[in-house]
């Protein structure tokens, strides 16, 4: 299966001098289009680096990542804009939205990137997104007058908003309750089903087992990479089971 994300030996560091360190530390990364991968790790271990390096979002200092095809080493800013734009998709722990937009402004206006031109159109799909997602009321309200779960699902219809290949999810239902958390996962795995590969970082053997690969991160590392069945809502526990013993080895 094409490859819609290579990383290549990626090195990440931060700090100067005495104090610097590799936050990545040579990780060779491959996710293939349509795939369902989380990623797991102690606090620190450089999760979310990897998930921003992967993504085009932080810059690299060594090795190289590529999306798509395209090698990001060299890249111009508007060309890994529109990369980042038309490509990926992100869904954070708590959505960042306008508090002075409603929630369908806030859904439509990063895809349309001050184009006012195509409004209509992304007006449309965005009201299909939330018809989909169960929150088509909710299109006037106020980000402060819907709930953790409801916001979330507008995270999610911003995120697709442009028919991403590839949905980054760092941690999000981190800020859920177990019945929203089920929901978004729910909503994740159907979008994960229809074709968009999903990357996720994750605390929660319970989210990382509704995917089928958990990459196990330590010291900037992937020092395990292991494979389920596609879920097909049976057998959680055992699933949860495989996760937890991992967990359990690489020491989280
Ligand atoms: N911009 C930055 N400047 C300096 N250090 C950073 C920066 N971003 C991350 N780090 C450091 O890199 C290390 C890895 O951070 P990262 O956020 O990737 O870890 P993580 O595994 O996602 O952790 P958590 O589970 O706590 O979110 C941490 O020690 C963090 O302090």
């Amino acid at each position: 299966m094409k490859k819609i994300i290579i990383g290549d030996h990626v090195i990440k560091s931060f700090g100067e001098g005495d104090e610097k360190r590799n936050v990545l530390d040579g990780v060779s990364v491959e996710i293939h289009e349509g795939e369902f991968v989380a990623v797991m790790g102690p606090s620190g271990s450089g999760k979310s680096t990897l998930m921003f390096a992967l993504s085009g979002t932080e810059s690299v200092d060594g090795g190289k990542v590529v999306v798509d095809g395209r090698d990001l080493s060299g890249i111009g800013e508007n060309e890994l804009a529109d990369l980042r734009r038309t490509k990926m998709g992100f869904v954070f722990q708590q959505p960042t939205m306008l508090k002075n937009l409603n929630i369908l402004d806030n859904i439509i206006l990063p895809a349309m990137r001050g184009n006012r031109k195509n409004a209509a159109k992304m007006t449309e799909k965005a009201r299909a997104l939330m018809k989909r997602v169960g929150i088509s009321e909710l299109e006037k309200r106020d980000i402060t007058q819907v709930s953790g779960g409801q916001l979330q699902r507008a995270g999610i219809c911003r995120a697709l908003m442009n028919s991403p290949r590839i949905i980054f999810g760092d941690e999000p239902t981190g800020a859920l309750n177990s019945q929203s958390a089920q929901e978004i996962m729910d909503l994740l795995s159907e979008i994960n089903a229809e074709g968009t590969a999903v990357m996720l970082v994750t605390h929660d053997a319970k989210v990382a087992a509704r995917t089928e690969r958990i990459m196990f991160m330590r010291d900037g590392t992937i020092v395990s990479d292991l494979k389920l069945p596609k879920f097909g809502g049976t057998n959680m526990e055992g699933r949860v089971e495989k996760v937890t013993v991992k967990m359990r080895e690489i020491g989280i």
